[in-house]
């Protein structure tokens, strides 16, 4: 096993009525550890299908997919790939703080409030741990969903869009933040975007159109 997040060969159709769409056409891709790679095309190109099957959430028709570490039954699966989703996924009843320690309880980690007090930090929504996602804004529960992806210091980030609710700054600061402190320290990052900041902070552009990678 490599410690490289790999998607090989992937096929994924859905039927819509009577219609085959063919989301994933032979997709293979890779993201080494500490590198960050952008993976752009239109929408509809199959960006969520290809996150969704690295993450498990999807099974592809054909094709397969490798991912680091998990033969180590002690690794929660947040630590190894975690996700940004494009949705954000957070949950209404609990606070910024409580949404991002979550993932730090289940990996085992020994204070996971100040975990996650920490990450939000970095972040810059210390001033909001204790609201609930509905009282802040997108971009806060955008960079909320973010930092629960991050706290755990996973081996590979995947993320749908995730500046998508950001202004420029914030983008800029976020992409920093990905590259300087968690790729430096050997994360993979695996970014699907149409934000040109993104595409800027790359080590890497992969272009998907219409189920297949471009060029
Ligand atoms: N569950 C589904 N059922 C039917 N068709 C689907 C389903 N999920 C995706 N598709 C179709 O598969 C194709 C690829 O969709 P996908 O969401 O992967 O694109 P995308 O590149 O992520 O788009 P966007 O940038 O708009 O998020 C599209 O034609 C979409 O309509």
């Amino acid at each position: 096993m490599t410690g490289t997040l790999r998607a090989i060969d992937l096929h994924k159709s859905y039927r819509r009525g009577r219609e085959q769409v063919h989301a994933l056409r032979g997709v293979s891709i890779d993201v080494q550890p500490g590198e960050v790679v952008a993976l752009l095309g239109r929408s509809g190109s199959g960006k969520t299908t290809l996150l969704n099957c690295l993450l498990g959430w999807e099974r592809p028709d054909r094709g397969a997919v490798e991912v680091p570490g998990t033969a180590v039954p002690a690794e929660a699966p947040w630590s190894t790939v975690a996700v940004v989703p494009q949705r954000f996924g957070l949950l209404d009843e609990l606070t910024l703080a409580d949404n991002v320690a979550l993932p730090a309880r289940l990996a085992g980690l020994p204070d996971p409030r100040a975990a996650a007090i920490e990450t939000l930090e970095v972040l810059r929504l210390g001033h909001l741990v204790d609201r609930t996602p509905d009282e802040v804004s997108l971009g806060e529960q955008q960079r909320t969903a973010i930092a629960r992806a991050l706290v755990v210091g996973p081996r590979f980030l995947v993320a749908d869009e995730p500046t998508g609710r950001l202004d420029e700054d914030l983008s800029i600061h976020v992409l920093t933040t990905l590259r300087e402190v968690y790729a430096a320290a050997g994360t993979g990052v695996l970014i699907a975007s149409h934000d040109p900041v993104v595409v800027a902070a790359s080590d890497r552009v992969v272009r998907l159109g219409d189920g297949l990678v471009e060029g």
